[in-house]
């Protein structure tokens, strides 16, 4: 390889590493600035060098052209839908449930407990660790294809951070658009007479419905993962929480309030917790997932029908609506 190449090869190793310390970690090493200067490098030596661009450079986000409409994806695995409760009371029927179902009951029930994001459920399938194909949820069992948008969200690597990267990843989570950037969206598109949206949530599905990767990459989105559906050549933690650990130290952004809770009482206490720092998170969310963290329980618990045995949505009341 030549010098040209390697040093080319050298830059998106380094861009890649301060994309996962700033997106991932929310520990950036260098100021963006000096980001933006290797950026700019790499872009102009790709632009002298135009035979030497790789698919998934970081300066390959934006694809070239608008798309004509979006083609069906199957889901191999369904996405499943989250039962819900409105209560401690529901939700202690719940855990009920789930005692009565278990042939040997452990001592407590420990659960891994997210906050419940209020975006788009997409589907993102990395093959030999780089980014292949995207979808939305949709019905469960089929969604559209939206791999050039989701190529623009900028916390979605394009290729996983390992050197033994699984054959196959799917990886499962919410798209979002965090409520400072909804603003600033809704405030330019009133400045240039165009529709606003009604919440950060509508707002993300428009974004990802764009045919245009270009408009999608202008719109400030992220995605946190929350589980995982396919998954071939490698072996993964037995708990959901380590698998979600497992995730972010390959370079998947994981939501920062996650946490472990050992027995009903701890769990109702993070779903207060939660709500009262609702308000301050900067992104919507209607509830929180609360989810048996043990992963050979939640294949003895199973599904019923689609939604699973082993995880319930505890949502908050619901709020007065928004006007716009
Ligand atoms: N929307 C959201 O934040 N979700 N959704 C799930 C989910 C849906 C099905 C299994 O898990 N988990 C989280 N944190």
């Amino acid at each position: 390889m030549t010098d040209i190449a390697k040093q080319m090869n050298q830059l998106r190793e380094t861009l890649r590493y301060h994309e996962y310390q700033y997106h991932v970690l929310d520990e950036p090493k260098i100021p963006d600035s000096e980001y933006d200067r290797l950026f700019h490098q790499l872009k102009t030596l790709e632009q002298q060098y135009p035979e030497f661009i790789t698919a998934n450079s970081p300066t390959q986000r934006v694809g070239a052209k608008p798309l004509s409409g979006f083609s069906q994806i199957i889901h191999e695995i369904p996405m499943l839908s989250l039962d819900n409760a409105f209560s401690d009371e529901e939700f202690y029927a719940f855990v009920k449930r789930i005692q009565d179902r278990l042939v040997l009951l452990p001592e407590t029930l420990e659960f891994c407990c997210e906050p419940k994001l209020d975006g788009l459920a997409v589907s993102i399938l990395y093959v030999n660790g780089v980014l292949t194909q995207a979808a939305t949820r949709g019905d469960g069992s089929t969604g559209e294809d939206i791999t050039a948008n989701i190529r623009t969200i900028r916390n979605i690597p394009l290729q996983l951070l390992t050197d033994h990267p699984p054959a196959r990843l799917e990886v499962r989570g919410e798209v979002f658009m965090p409520q400072a950037g909804f603003e600033k969206l809704n405030e330019l598109a009133l400045a240039k007479g165009e529709k606003t949206f009604a919440n950060p949530r509508n707002a993300a599905a428009g974004s990802l419905r764009q045919l245009d990767p270009k408009i999608t990459s202008q719109r400030p989105l992220m995605l946190n993962a929350y589980s995982i559906g396919i998954v071939e050549g490698v072996d993964l933690p037995e708990t959901h929480y380590g698998r979600l650990q497992w995730l972010k130290s390959i370079g998947i952004p994981v939501n920062a309030e996650i946490q472990l809770c050992d027995g009903v009482e701890n769990v109702l206490n993070f779903y207060r917790t939660i709500q009262q720092k609702r308000p301050t998170l900067g992104y919507d969310i209607d509830g929180t997932v609360l989810k048996i963290n043990d992963i050979a329980l939640q294949q003895e618990l199973g599904f019923i029908s689609k939604a699973p045995r082993w995880a319930i949505a505890y949502k908050f009341p619901a709020q007065e609506e928004m006007t716009i």
